[in-house]
């Protein structure tokens, strides 16, 4: 049987006015992403974004980030997105964690303190060192991208 990567650990700050919330969790044993939920209410119109608050911040271990998603009832039922999905949180950053969240249904959307509003899911983050090249070697895709596939089989 295949074991399941230890769970990272990532040091958690509560701000002032996240007192008394709940810290981001998972709802089953089995979720991918730790569910977050707002620290402010405000009503979010059809076509606007803000960046809600959270009232915590993270100090996310060197060589990790952790990405802020979208919850599916949300997007499906209401039109309401992570404007920048998946947000990146980096590891160097100490500031309040927000979630960027655009309203793209036709309805005024409440956001309540409380409510969950997106997911976190920590990744491995793989560097590059970019090596500059006259030439790049050559694929049978070349330059084609952009659906130039087609779209059916
Ligand atoms: O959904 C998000 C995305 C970003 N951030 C915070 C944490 C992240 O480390 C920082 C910078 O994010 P990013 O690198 O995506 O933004 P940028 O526009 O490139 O800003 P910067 O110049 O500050 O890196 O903003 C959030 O709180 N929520």
């Amino acid at each position: 049987m295949m074991t399941a990567p230890a769970p990272l650990p990532i040091a958690i700050r509560r701000l002032p006015h996240g007192a008394g919330l709940p810290l981001p969790a998972y709802a089953t044993a089995g979720a991918a992403g730790l569910d977050v939920v707002a620290a402010e209410s405000l009503l979010l119109a059809p076509g606007a974004r803000h960046a809600v608050a959270t009232g915590f911040a993270l100090a996310i271990p060197e060589g990790y980030e952790v990405q802020v998603r979208p919850r599916s009832g949300l997007a499906l039922k209401h039109g309401v997105t992570c404007l920048n999905t998946p947000g990146t949180i980096d590891s160097d950053y100490r500031g309040e964690v927000k979630v960027i969240l655009a309203n793209l249904g036709d309805a005024p959307f409440p956001i309540a303190i409380g409510d969950r509003i997106a997911q976190l899911v920590p990744a491995v983050v793989q560097r590059a060192t970019l090596v500059e090249a006259e030439v790049l070697d050559e694929t049978a895709r070349g330059d084609g991208g952009f659906g130039s596939t087609g779209v059916r089989c």
